[in-house]
């Protein structure tokens, strides 16, 4: 639909006098800023000028401590007022450059003339602070943009329903504070825009999608009725972007409640996190908090062991199928992520109610204070209806009080005289300070010499058991290590506690190679989830109660240990679980077929799955390629944006491989790409690829250790390109060698559902079955 000119000026002028108005606002807000940032460096300056600090006389003191709270006080509202105005002020900058994206006229049911709304990235209200200019893109009247073209419209409001008719929806590009372009449109979000967004080059930054979020994406964002929502979306269906905007939204709509480290996401890894760390500020909010599970369990385990991390992990997956006992770790590794492993550790624990749990002695100074055995009567002396943790804290309790005893004997220890002799006049004096102080209501006389060593013996003592107590306090009594491998130290144990369960037939392999790891204090990362599971069951949950809003992207890499896990972690939480089954690439997750394991998590009715099944990242040609790599593909839907077909190229050996890719790069560069991956299914294969590329051109190599990437040409291992995305992807090696194996198709997937804007495999050898399946009028062949 066109625009007409009388509609053109308006609007030109429109976008002036709302200018206008954010220049007056900015203007005054920085004269607010600049007047409460003096206040904070005079309050700073003077803090202790104006407080009389005398603490000899009592009532002194007390008012010395109030007039400190006072300018404390002071000076902290200032502060958060500043802090607010600066925040609002970086808003009104952002709308300067863009103050609104869309308009809806809207006549609501029973009114006449129709009422225009603008949206933004946040609302804007005129001088008066009467009317809105702009309005949020969150606020509930704006989700009539995104949900419904002209015609009958409703909208959801805390108050109700509203219903009325959309008469006009257009769009707006406005750079620079001027419209570049500007259409009304009869569908959802019109094509042209995302035509015009979705056909930009990457620059290494995911980007902000508020202006054209669609409408089944919009149900993600907005959803407030689920405590568990699941999305299963194809590769480039904005699963990461609808997240993103989600935060957004949480975080508008329970402003006066909701902070931003109340929410975290838990991303594939560190390189991803980086990749997201722009779209919140871009919206003028604050980002989440973000980690990865491995930084999880290496905070909880990292002291104890040596973890496998899960790229090691992967990366044996996909290059050690030649070494001895490969099959049966595989089979560990899949078994150990499984329900019915899930189950033995459960049943197990609870056996230990009866017996078999492992203690440790209590040691001090290289000798036996109490004895595991000592422990362990004690223990099973206890209620067995108790269940353990509260018996472990009695245990506790009971050492405490043992330790107090082994303490007042300690005392006479010949060590104790040595140290107290030690110790430097300083510790000394302030040892001797401290008695008198309390000693000074009683009417013990201090002079007394042997009185003074006694009371800095047990000062001494005290001291080094303090160490012991917190050890006690925690649990470290009891020996999980032991209790862990006591699970497989005998293959029979386990297997009686399974019998109606699948088993897995390399056990007693799998046993012999779990035990030999935690004799050298390593674990293998599929041991991680179990170990802490287990040991959570048996001391009690960690829980992190302030924690209001779980993310879980990438989630079909998680099994369902590690949900149940994250679900007991944050038992006040909703969770919003992304994933695509079609990018499980993990070895765990091989068996797994849905998030059917998710729907125990919560109870009935408060879980919805949202299916999204349109991609955009990838252009038509690029999907219609993708989809035939994996079985049900079909339903992946491109959206209908124009490029080159991806190029399949043989070479005929390694250095003719690296000419050809090298000529590939050149011509990508020169039309313009900026992000140019060469996607390699492992680290093993990135680091042949950067020595035969990066003396020919500049090329970055990243590892796990990557924590960020810019615009370049990359060598990335498959697995750490997950969820991001590139202009333009080279699969290194599309050969049968590297992806022939059907535990490697959707690693392949993966790989080639990064390319946005052009896609070119290379093999030395035979090409991959993958492709060759593939109509051949996917792809073009090129020599
Ligand atoms: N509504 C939208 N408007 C504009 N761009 C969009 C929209 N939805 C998705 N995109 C773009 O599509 C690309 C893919 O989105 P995103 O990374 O969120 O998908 P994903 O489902 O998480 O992908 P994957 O599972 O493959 O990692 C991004 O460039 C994103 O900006």
């Amino acid at each position: 639909m066109s625009v007409t000119e009388r509609e053109w000026r308006e609007e030109n002028e429109r976008v002036e006098r709302v200018i206008g108005v954010i220049d007056r606002k900015i203007n005054s807000l920085e004269e607010h800023v600049s007047n409460v940032r003096a206040d904070i460096v005079e309050i700073r300056k003077k803090f202790w000028d104006d407080v009389t600090v005398n603490v000899d006389d009592m009532m002194e003191a007390i008012e010395t401590y109030a007039s400190i709270k006072q300018q404390a006080e002071v000076l902290s509202e200032r502060e958060r007022s500043h802090r607010h105005a600066s925040r609002q002020l970086a808003t009104l900058k952002k709308l300067k450059q863009s103050p609104y994206f869309g308009r809806i006229d809207f006549v609501e049911d029973g009114e006449q003339t129709p009422e225009r709304i603008y949206l933004g990235i946040a609302s804007l209200l005129d001088e008066q602070d009467e009317q809105f200019l702009i309005y949020d893109w969150r606020a509930p009247v704006s989700s009539l943009y995104y949900d419904y073209p002209p015609g009958p419209a409703q909208y959801e409001t805390p108050g109700g329903t509203i219903t009325g008719t959309m008469e006009l929806k257009r769009q707006y590009i406005i750079r620079d504070g001027r419209i570049q372009s500007m259409f009304d449109t009869g569908v959802t979000i019109g094509d042209e825009l995302l035509q015009e967004v979705l056909g930009r080059q990457a620059d290494g930054q995911m980007k902000s999608i508020v202006a054209t979020i669609q409408k089944e994406q919009n149900r993600i964002i907005r959803n407030e009725r689920s405590r568990l929502l699941v999305v299963q979306g194809a590769a480039g269906s904005g699963k990461t972007s609808a997240a993103l905007q989600r935060v957004a939204y949480l975080l508008y709509r329970y402003r006066n409640t909701l902070r931003a480290e109340q929410i975290v996401l838990f991303s594939p890894n560190p390189l991803f996190n980086s990749y997201v760390s722009t779209v919140l500020p871009e919206l003028g909010e604050e980002n989440m908090q973000q980690t990865t599970f491995q930084e999880y369990v290496e905070h909880r385990l990292g002291e104890t062991f040596r973890i496998e991390d899960p790229f090691a992990q992967m990366e044996y997956a996909y290059t050690a199928m030649d070494e001895p006992g490969y099959d049966a770790r595989m089979e560990g590794i899949r078994f150990k992520a499984s329900a019915a492993f899930k189950q033995v550790i459960e049943r197990y624990v609870e056996s230990l109610r009866q017996a078999g749990l492992l203690f440790a002695d209590v040691t001090f100074r290289g000798r036996t204070l109490i004895d595991a055995e000592q422990i362990r009567e004690h223990f099973y002396s206890l209620d067995p209806s108790l269940r353990l943790p509260n018996r472990l804290r009695l245990t506790a309790e009971w050492l405490l009080e043992e330790l107090r005893k082994q303490e007042r004997q300690e005392r006479t220890q010949p060590w104790v005289e040595d140290e107290i002799d030690l110790l430097d006049r300083e510790e000394y004096y302030r040892a001797y300070q401290q008695l008198r102080r309390e000693k000074r209501f009683t009417a013990e006389s201090f002079d007394d010499f042997e009185r003074e060593r006694e009371l800095l013996a047990a000062t001494v003592v005290n001291e080094h058991f303090e160490p012991l107590r917190r050890w006690v306090k925690q649990f470290g009594f009891v020996n999980m290590k032991a209790v862990y491998r006591q699970l497989f130290a005998d293959p029979q144990y386990a297997m009686r506690l399974a019998n109606d369960l699948p088993w897995p037939q390399q056990w007693a392999e799998i046993c012999a190679r779990t035990v030999e790891m935690l004799d050298r204090s390593e674990l293998f990362w599929e041991d991680a989830t179990p170990y802490l599971y287990a040991k959570e069951l048996i001391e009690g949950f960690h829980t992190n109660t302030s924690v209001r809003h779980v993310f879980i992207d990438e989630a079909q890499d998680y099994s369902p240990f590690q949900f149940a896990f994250l679900r007991r972690l944050f038992p006040h939480s909703s969770m919003t679980v992304l994933g695509d089954l079609n990018q499980a690439i993990y070895a765990h997750v091989d068996a797994q077929t849905d998030f059917s394991p998710l729907a125990s998590l919560y109870e009935d009715g408060q879980t919805e799955m949202i299916v999204l099944t349109r991609s955009y990242r990838s252009t038509r040609q690029i999907v219609e390629f993708t989809r035939g790599l994996i079985a049900g593909g079909e339903v992946i839907q491109p959206f209908n944006r124009d490029g080159v077909k991806p190029t399949l190229t043989q070479a005929a050996d390694p250095s003719d491989l690296a000419e050809k890719i090298v000529a590939r790069i050149r011509a990508l560069q020169d039309a313009g790409h900026r992000t140019i991956a060469v996607i390699c299914k492992t680290a093993r294969e990135s680091r042949d690829a950067y020595a035969a590329l990066s003396s020919r051109l500049p090329v970055r190599l990243i590892s796990k250790e990557t924590v960020s990437f810019e615009p370049g040409v990359l060598v990335i291992p498959s697995y750490l390109a997950k969820g991001v995305e590139f202009d333009a992807v080279i699969i290194y090696d599309a050969s049968r060698v590297t992806y022939g194996r059907e535990a490697e198709r959707r690693l392949f997937y993966t790989a080639c559902t990064r390319a946005m804007h052009e896609l070119h495999l290379y093999a030395v050898g035979e090409v991959s079955p993958f492709v060759t399946a593939l109509s051949s009028d996917t792809y073009v062949t090129e020599r």
